[in-house]
């Protein structure tokens, strides 16, 4: 398989490059860049000296129409305009920004504050929560990869809420991530200086996650809500961990959680339920395309408490566009991306 990656330099793109390094399948894979063509990408990342002594190309339609698989980690506004010249059943289409997520045009100009992409595009596009959506990733020519915060929120919610066990109305979510969210340009909220030994919440009811959860949990569990969603951002480097909270219907047990959530995923082998969160961190899955979920009913106030935590660069971006493509190509959904948590 021949692989393309546009904004290769970012986060993003190095992690894919990272994971499909390592992918069976992959032949070759071209870097390609907007700002600094001709450049050895080894020269910018010296980690990567002898894996890739390769320069990066500029971003032209030829070159990427020879791509079978492209991945694009571009900044939200990019694919809008790069991605639909490319569609074609001879290729795959792999978006990690949020240009194709939004099935209104309207709301992801209201969230984003940039120029959606024309609806007739944005039609063609499927949602890549690659668990509640397998059979129409594999049809997918164009794939709207879900964001970072509602991957973890959704994995742990959606069976919950689909098989009415807690009601979706009251629900709060409290999320926290690391900063290498915010991707590889420097800004006033990732300086070190205002990060370390800091605790910050931001985008207070403005976060351009909250009409993608809302919509997954429409399209996938079928119930319309408006849900309380709030980001911190929390001085680590990778790691996502989200908080739910909601009551449970009446005559609702623990286990009757538990089960549900055991039962959703016996068959998608990223996602882990735990019995037991006496220890439960980001560190369990740093590194690794795991969702790790637990929940727990608290019997005084009926409100269940349900967890999750993910590798933001991995199973929130890089690995869940792989796993995507796996399924894509028709491949075992892990191939590639059976590492295990860098936990120490
Ligand atoms: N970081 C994360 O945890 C996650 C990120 N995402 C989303 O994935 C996308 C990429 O994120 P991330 O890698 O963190 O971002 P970064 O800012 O780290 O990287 C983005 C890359 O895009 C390229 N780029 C910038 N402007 C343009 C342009 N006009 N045309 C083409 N390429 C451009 C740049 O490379 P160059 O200058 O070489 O072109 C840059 O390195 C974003 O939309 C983000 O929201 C989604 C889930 C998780
Ligand atoms: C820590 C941090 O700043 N995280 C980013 C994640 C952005 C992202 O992934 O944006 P899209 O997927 O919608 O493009 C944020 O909260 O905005």
């Amino acid at each position: 398989m021949k692989i393309g990656i546009v904004g290769a330099s970012g986060y993003g793109g190095l992690e894919l490059i990272r994971l499909l390094h390592q992918h069976p399948e992959v032949e070759q894979i071209d870097l390609f860049t907007s700002s600094e063509e001709g450049s050895m990408f080894s020269a910018k990342y010296p980690h990567t000296l002898t894996l890739y002594d390769r320069a990066l190309k500029g971003i032209n339609e030829d070159s990427l129409s020879s791509c079978n698989v492209v991945f694009a980690s571009t900044p939200a506004g990019v694919t809008s305009e790069l991605l639909p010249p490319l569609i074609s059943e001879e290729r795959r289409l792999i978006d990690l920004s949020g240009d194709f997520r939004l099935k209104d045009p309207a709301v992801y100009k209201h969230w984003y504050k940039k120029e959606p992409a024309p609806i007739e595009v944005i039609e063609q596009a499927t949602y890549g929560l690659t668990e509640w959506n397998r059979d129409a990733i594999r049809q997918a020519c164009l794939l709207a990869n879900p964001g970072c915060y509602p991957t973890a929120v959704l994995l742990s919610l959606l069976p919950l809420i689909k098989e009415r066990l807690i009601d979706p109305t009251q629900l709060v979510i409290d999320a926290k991530s690391g900063v290498s969210g915010a991707g590889n340009t420097p800004s006033q909220m990732t300086h070190f200086s205002e990060t370390n030994e800091n605790l910050s919440i931001y985008k207070i009811h403005a976060h351009q996650h909250i009409p993608e959860i809302e919509q997954a949990i429409e399209q996938f569990a079928n119930a319309s809500i408006a849900v309380t969603f709030t980001t911190h951002l929390v001085p680590m480097t990778r790691g996502i961990m989200t908080t739910s909270y909601a009551p449970v219907y009446e005559g609702i047990t623990e286990e009757d959680l538990l089960n549900c959530l055991q039962e959703t995923y016996q068959s998608s082998p990223f996602v882990r339920v735990m019995q037991d969160a006496t220890k439960f961190c980001t560190k369990q899955v740093y590194g690794s395309n795991f969702c790790d979920i637990h929940v727990k009913l608290d019997r005084r106030t009926n409100r269940a408490t349900i967890i999750s935590v993910i590798d933001n660069v991995v199973k929130g971006a890089a690995g869940q566009a792989i796993q995507n493509m796996n399924i894509q190509m028709e491949l075992d959904e892990t191939t590639g991306l059976t590492h295990v948590p860098l936990f120490i």
